[in-house]
This record gives C-alpha cells, structure tokens and sequence, in this order.
C-alpha cells in the first residue's frame, strides 16, 4: 500500500477512534446525567420529607400510627433510594425514547401527515397495523426488486443506442420512461413509504420501553406512597392565628386542673393534676416508673394538648403563644443522648448552629458546666468532632456538656430530666455542681433519680397514678440498690 494510503487508513482510524470514544464519553455522561438527575429527585424528596416529619408534633410518632422512628428512618433512607431507581429507571427510558419518539413522530409527519394520524388512531392495535403493514412493506419492496430489474433491462437497452435516440430526439420521451420506471406512480412514492415505515418501526422500541417505564413506576409507586404518607400526616398541635410571641417569661407555671389521656377510651394518665411553680423556684418530680413524669413534661412544651384543665407560664395559657416561643422559653435538659455528630461549640451553641454560634457565651457555658477542664484536653478543643451522640465522650462529660448547651441555650424555665447511669463519684461531683449552677436564675423542674439531685430543689413533688403530691425531702430514702424510696414506694 502506498504511504498515502497508510496515512488515509490511519486518519480514517483516528476518526472512527475518536467517534467511539466521543460514544462512550456521551453514553456515560448520559447516564450520570440521569444519575445526578434521579439523586438530586432523591434528595429533594428526602429534605422534603424529612422537613415534614420535623414539623410533626409527638402525636405522630406515639399515638399508633404504626410508625416508629425507625420506620421514618427506613423510610426517609432506603425508601428514598427505591424511588431513586424507580426514578432513574423512568429517566432512563423517558429521556431516549421522548426523543426517539419526537424524532420519528416528526420525521412520520414529514413523509406523511396522513400517515402519522392513521398510525396514532391505529397505535391500540399496533400489531393488527404493522402485520398489515408488514405484508405491504413485503408487497412494496418485491415490487421494488422487480422495479430495478427492469430499470436494468431498460438501462442496458437503451445506453447503448444513444447515438440514436439523440438523432430522433427521443430524449424527452426517454426520460419521462425512465421517471416511470424508477418511480412507482401515484402521491406516495415508494422512498417515502419506506422511510415511513422505518420510522414505524423505529416507534415501536420506545413505546416498549414507556411501557416497561410504566411498569418501574407501579413497582416505585408503594415506596413513593409510604414516603409521601408521612408528609401528608396532619398535626394536631394547632397554633392560633393570633397566638403571642412572647419576649421573654418570669418563669411562673401553672398547672390548673389538668387530666390528659393518650387516646379516647384509655385511661387518663395525669388525673386533675394543679400546681404553681413560682419563677425562679427549683422543682423535684419524681414518681415510679409510668407514672406520667415524661408526660407531664410533653404537656409543658406542649407536645400534646391537655384532655381537660390548661397550663399558664406567666398568666399566658400555653395555648396562646406561639409554639416556637413556648419552646424557647421552656428549655429540656436530657443528659442521656442528647449530643449529635459535630463539635463541641456546635452542640453547645446548638440553638444558633443555623445562624451564628457567640463563642464567648460558648465557653462561658461550658465552665459555668465544668465542662472546660476535659474540652481543653481534648485535640481541637471547642472545635473537637465528638462523634455519633457524643460517643467519644465518658457519660459525666456528656452530661455536662449537655448542662452547658442548657445554659447557652438560657431558657427561663428548665426541665431537666436527670440521667440514669451511675457517674463514678468525682464525675459525679463536677455534674452537681454544675446542675446548681443551672439551678440560679431559671426555674427548674428536675426529674430526679437521686437522692443528692432532689436535697437541691426547694420542694419535691411525687406523681404516682395520674396524681400529684407535695412530700417532704426528709421521707425520701435509698434502698439496698440505690434507688429512690418514699414510703415503701419505689421511685
Ligand atoms: N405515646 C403513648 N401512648 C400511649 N400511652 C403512653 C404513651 N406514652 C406513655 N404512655 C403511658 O403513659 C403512662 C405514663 O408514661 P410516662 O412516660 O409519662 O411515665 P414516666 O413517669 O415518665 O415513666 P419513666 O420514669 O419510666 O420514664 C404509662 O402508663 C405509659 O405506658
């Protein structure tokens, strides 16, 4: 082969080299565009329904829905990926086969407008169609093979004999002959027919594969459904139109003859319960196991709302001030698991973590907590990612950055419900102290476990079966495993 010739074949090979590659390159851009396209669905429809879940009262996830948080989690997790292949699916057969149906769909309407509505009139009873068409498609195209034979026969009679046909002037009949037999006659000439046909064809693919699309989309569709149910919950927690916001409280609670149950027909968990907290003052409540502690608590934020009877902060009925007012003045202190992932500010200054967290109140916080002696011994300090809930902390150090987040956080009243777990006895100490220290200036109700927790408050009140009463701090006791004891009852 001459070196002109290597040379074309090499750039020929160039070419051909680069379209494939510029192929793969468009068929992977393609997919990660549908890719990004159904992720980014996916992560819409997560924030979405997350948002709502967020805005839910506690009704949602405690009065039988069947839904746990797990369930939200799964939900919001693994069900959102589900929608994200269903997602995907539908992209990846839509995008193409829009555009090869609009392609075709155009290139049809071209050829024959005619066509193009019969078709679509005929689309339900496609396979009747493209058999009949098929027999014609055969039909057409042995006419077109015996077309060419005698063109043929024509050409090679009549090329030859030139000379003559020039002399006679038989060139204008000899073309129209030839139009004749090159072409078939009538409106719709063959060429069209069989574009046509191709684009026919070339349809039927992608309303295959909008049919397959619809198929991914039913078996998407109960993911989505489960998803979008969480969304749809409405919340009981109504907020008024004209509720207050309210600047700041003194910190006085009244409890005016509450009863609350937890559904119609089950029995009432806090039966006529009243009582006044003065502001400023430190509260104990204790009670056994179920007594409605914990519940008490919701009604305060007012995560539910009461049965009968209302609560009053500072002479204002609960249900007249804004929520998100309500529960900046009330502020819970749970030293269980109350960190997140993030750094020590970030769970300190939690209340501003979506503005601008004041490190100087950060650090005040944290010594008046007597959480600075660890938070300086740890590797970036204030700056230190302390894990999932805190996991890389002890449970004293825990608990103490939990009371310095209470105290950035500066809620007039507080409720701190008082870890479980025993603390070795300087922890112990340290988270005392600090709990005092939260005592000054707030009004604190304490759900206590200790008998040193409650000897700090100025009054101890006993729930036990839906009531309240006032007990003196000297008939409390411990027993032989460290539990509270009033009067034979276990706290
Ligand atoms: N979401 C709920 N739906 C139905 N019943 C509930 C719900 N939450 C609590 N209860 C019931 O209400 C009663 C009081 O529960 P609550 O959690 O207020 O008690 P507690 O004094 O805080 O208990 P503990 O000290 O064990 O935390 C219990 O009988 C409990 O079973």
């Amino acid at each position: 082969m001459s070196r002109g010739g290597v040379d074309g074949l090499r750039k020929e090979g160039l070419k051909i080299g680069g379209l494939f590659l510029v192929l793969v390159v468009a068929s992977y851009g393609q997919q990660a565009f549908l890719w990004d396209a159904a992720l980014n669905c996916v992560y819409k429809i997560r924030v979405h329904v997350f948002d709502r879940v967020l805005e839910r009262d506690l009704v949602f996830f405690e009065s039988g829905n069947g839904v746990s948080s797990g369930d939200i989690a799964y939900r919001i997790t693994a069900e959102a990926s589900e929608v994200a292949d269903t997602v995907y699916a539908l992209l990846n057969t839509i995008v193409p086969s829009t555009l090869q149906l609009s392609a075709m769909a155009t290139q049809m309407l071209v050829n024959s407008p005619m066509l193009s509505l019969i078709s679509v009139l005929v689309i339900p009873t496609m396979t009747f169609v493209i058999t009949y068409l098929g027999e014609k498609l055969q039909k057409i195209s042995k006419e077109g093979n015996i077309s060419i034979a005698a063109l043929s026969a024509y050409l090679n009679e009549v090329l030859p004999s030139i000379l003559f046909v020039k002399a006679n002037n038989g060139e204008p009949s000899e073309s129209l002959k030839f139009q004749r037999l090159a072409f078939s006659g009538g409106s719709f000439d063959c060429s069209r027919l069989i574009a046509f046909m191709t684009s026919l064809v070339l349809l039927i693919k992608p309303i295959q594969d909008v049919g397959k699309a619809y198929n991914e989309l039913k078996q998407g569709e109960p993911a989505i459904e489960r998803l979008f149910e969480l969304s749809r919950f409405r919340s009981q927690m109504i907020e008024k139109s004209d509720a207050v916001d309210l600047d700041s409280v003194r910190g006085d609670i009244t409890f005016h003859d509450v009863s609350f149950g937890y559904g119609e027909g089950m029995p009432l968990v806090l039966d006529g319960l009243s009582l006044h907290i003065k502001a400023g003052e430190t509260v104990a409540l204790i009670g056994p196991s179920g007594g409605g502690k914990t519940t008490f608590v919701k009604l305060l934020l007012r995560l539910y709302d009461t049965v009968s009877g209302c609560i009053d902060i500072d002479d204002n009925n609960i249900k007249n001030m804004r929520l998100g007012s309500l529960r900046r003045h009330v502020g819970l202190v749970s030293q269980d698991v109350t960190l997140f992932t993030g750094t020590v500010a970030e769970n300190i200054g939690y209340r501003d973590i979506m503005t601008n967290i004041d490190m100087e109140r950060v650090e005040a916080a944290a010594r008046t907590a007597n959480a600075d002696e660890f938070i300086d011994r740890l590797p970036q300090r204030y700056a230190t990612n302390i894990g999932p809930r805190g996991s890389t902390l002890s449970g004293g150090q825990r608990q103490r950055l939990a009371i310095a987040r209470a105290l950035y956080q500066n809620s007039s009243i507080l409720i701190l419900d008082e870890a479980t777990s025993a603390l070795d006895s300087r922890s112990e100490l340290l988270v005392r102290e600090a709990v005092q220290r939260l005592t000054e200036n707030h009004t604190v109700l304490i759900i206590a476990h200790r008998l040193e927790t409650v000897q700090m408050a100025e009054r101890v009140l006993l729930l036990d079966a839906g009531k309240l009463r006032e007990i003196s701090r000297s008939s409390l006791q411990v027993d032989e495993n460290n539990s509270l004891t009033s009067a034979g009852l276990v706290i």
